[in-house]
């Protein structure tokens, strides 16, 4: 059912504490050591000394037990109710939802049954799933048979042995993490018959799986709580297919939670998580002065600046340089994979030093191996030293990291829904930050007033204040370009992270703002320091100089890589070579002399090679003749590599590549 029309709305004022002592039911003892120890302690609201509204609130938000969020949501959770609910961005939901699930698990009356499930926590992002599984095991530390349970799992894990026994009969919660990536099905299967865990934390692709073994099992007995964090995005198209199928394995008498800072986008899509009688949640943040409320956390500065393509950039360095104190931790956002994988190594050219030391620059996006995804991300929590993670849609949602001040939208978000998020990196819980997203001049200034109707007001950048010439914007062009004639492989990257930028920009769901049309193609070649601009149907009708004033021999113009180079070196004198032959060739072959015996077929495909042969120089000729016949194969090879490599290309100059959105 609808929350709309049936629920009742519970407001975050309504609750009449926030200490984590005076709720009811209350919170078992372990619950409220471990919120304790992280930190969450009681303040006297009578102490707060006269601050501005603005401090205050930060303050408040800082030194209050349970967060506005918290007190509403915990109560109505753990009376059997579900739940749907909407608080912005770092305000704590994931406490808001693992206390509650905890709380059940542990207070039920028969002990959950071996491979039996009793909860699943659903999370849309590896990323997202492993933060929250973090969480968990922190809380689960303060547990004692939970805690004696992990560290038996641990010990017994590590000397191999099969079997694992409870360690007593108090209840107890074990969780698995399931993501996929990194492990197997077939390893989290073992792990899940071998650890009979009763908590899943998981991402849909991986759980489908899992929950597809009839080893695994989630009767009405047994299953308690699912929820859904980031629900509107698990509540998407894109995973549409695979939640359905979830849902179709659990019983449909369970209690059920959709948690987002932006869950009132999927209204119409909420229906399909078969709700009983939902109770809404939705904890806003009042504007300054008694404005209109907002969807964003009052701690974060929202703001845009408007600027052309090609001043992104010397924007991006401009502002790490001028703020003050320098950022620790900033997050820069393109619109996709191919996007990153060329400018994590063109960036470093354009940015600004840190006391004599460069920014640490760390990509990450969803087709990176889930090794490197993991190194990446625990790369950048736990630098000491000025930090930018260069990233995708990805990285938009939910990840709490430390210290993150600056959140930069170098390009706007293809799908709106997104933008909160993106921005909400920075700004959690009380912390102050500061969240810029670029516009170009022209239509995208329109996005400015879309986001106010949507509750996301922004305000243009005035601290710090910048002034971004073209001179800087020509440098910064010139910068680049030097690094990309480096090595023809960063051509190559710049070429694929262009044509998929442009589709990316083509599939704005705001299309009447973001209008291919409108490009300043010029411009936008220059942002990238292309060579050229590639050969893409979009560019068609244009009429301006694709070479964008760049004049360079081709020819010359090598890879870093040798292996690689000689394969480009190959392909081009075999060019060379059928070109020349097409010109000598003798005219085509009639009807009836292509019908030949089968035997003669062979003699010609003999004589084919022959040729081809002679047309080796001759040094590749003697060359060729000394080689051992495994030689030979291995060199056979190297030329159908030439063959692949160059059928690749000429596809990719007809149409680019485009490697798509990940998130
Ligand atoms: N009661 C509390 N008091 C102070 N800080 C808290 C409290 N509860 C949680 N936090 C901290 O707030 C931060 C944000 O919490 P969390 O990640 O749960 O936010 P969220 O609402 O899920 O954000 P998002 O919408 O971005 O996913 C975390 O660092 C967490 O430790």
């Amino acid at each position: 059912m609808a929350p709309e029309t049936q629920a009742a709305s519970v407001s975050a004022a309504a609750s009449k504490s926030r200490a984590w002592e005076a709720l009811t039911p209350p919170l078992a003892e372990w619950i409220l050591d471990a919120v304790s120890s992280m930190g969450f302690k009681r303040y006297n609201d009578s102490n707060l000394p006269a601050l501005g509204h603005f401090q205050k609130n930060v303050l408040i938000w800082r030194m209050f037990s349970m967060t506005p969020v918290q007190a509403s949501t915990i109560p109505q959770f753990m009376k059997n109710k579900d739940v749907v609910v909407e608080a912005v961005t770092g305000s704590g939901k994931t406490l808001a939802y693992l206390i509650p699930v905890l709380e059940k698990l542990l207070r039920l009356e028969e002990q959950i049954k071996r491979h039996h499930v009793g909860a699943i926590i659903l999370s849309p992002t590896r990323e997202l799933a492993t933060q929250i599984y973090g969480v968990l095991q922190s809380l689960l530390a303060f547990h004692g048979p939970s805690a004696a349970a992990m560290v038996l799992l641990e010990d017994r894990d590590s000397t191999g042995t099969k079997e694992v026994s409870p360690p007593s009969s108090s209840p107890k919660v074990v969780a698995q993490l399931l993501v996929g990536g990194d492990t197997s099905t077939s390893q989290d299967l073992g792990s899940f018959l071998k650890h009979s865990p009763s908590l899943l934390v998981a991402t849909p692709g991986r759980l489908l799986e899992l929950l597809s073994s009839p080893h695994v099992k989630c009767p009405q007995s047994s299953f308690e709580i699912l929820v859904l964090d980031e629900a509107d995005r698990l509540l998407d198209l894109g995973f549409r297919e695979d939640l359905q199928k979830i849902l179709g394995r659990l019983p449909k008498q369970r209690r059920t939670g959709l948690f987002s800072a932006s869950v009132s986008e999927a209204v119409g899509e909420i229906v399909r998580v078969g709700l009983r009688n939902p109770v809404k949640i939705a904890v806003k943040v009042k504007g300054i002065d008694g404005g209109q409320d907002r969807r964003t956390p009052f701690s974060l500065q929202m703001s845009y600046l408007v600027t052309p393509a090609s001043h992104k950039f010397p924007a991006v360095s401009k502002i790490l340089s001028a703020l003050e104190p320098s950022p620790n931790k900033t997050i820069i956002f393109l619109s996709t994979c191919a996007a990153v994988d060329y400018f994590q190594h063109v960036l470093p050219s354009i940015l600004p030093s840190w006391n004599g030391q460069s920014f640490t620059l760390l990509p990450l996006h969803g087709k990176h191996p889930a090794k490197a995804r993991i190194k990446n991300l625990a790369a950048f929590t736990n630098s000491s030293t000025p930090s930018i993670l260069l990233t995708t849609d990805v990285a938009a949602r939910g990840l709490d990291i430390p210290q993150t001040d600056l959140v930069i939208q170098v390009d706007p978000p293809s799908d709106p829904k997104v933008f909160l998020h993106r921005c909400g990196r920075s700004g959690r819980a009380g912390r102050k930050g500061l969240s810029v997203v670029f516009l170009q001049p022209g239509r995208e200034e329109d996005y400015i007033s879309f986001l106010e109707v949507r509750k996301t007001p922004i305000t243009p950048l005035t601290t710090p204040k910048l002034d971004v010439t073209d001179e800087d914007a020509r440098a910064a062009t010139k910068a680049t370009r030097q690094i990309v004639l480096f090595d023809r492989a960063l051509n190559d990257k710049a070429k694929r992270g262009f044509v998929s930028w442009v589709r990316s920009y083509s599939k704005h769901q705001a299309s009447s703002i973001f209008r291919i049309s409108d490009l300043d193609w010029e411009d936008l070649g220059n942002a990238w320091g292309l060579l050229k601009l590639p050969k893409m149907p979009e560019l068609k009708k244009w009429e301006g100089d694709k070479s964008l004033g760049v004049n360079i021999d081709w020819n010359a113009y090598a890879y870093k890589d040798k292996k690689r180079e000689e394969v480009r070196k190959r392909a081009i004198a075999e060019k060379n070579e059928i070109s020349t032959s097409a010109d000598t060739a003798p005219p085509p072959l009639e009807k009836k002399q292509l019908k030949r015996a089968w035997s003669y077929k062979l003699e010609a495909r003999d004589e084919r090679e022959m040729r081809r042969n002679k047309k080796r120089t001759k040094r590749d000729w003697e060359k060729w003749e000394k080689m051992s016949p495994a030689e030979r194969e291995k060199q056979r090879e190297l030329e159908r590599m030439i063959d692949e490599v160059k059928a690749r290309r000429a596809e990719e100059d007809k149409f680019g590549t485009f490697e798509g959105f990940d998130d």
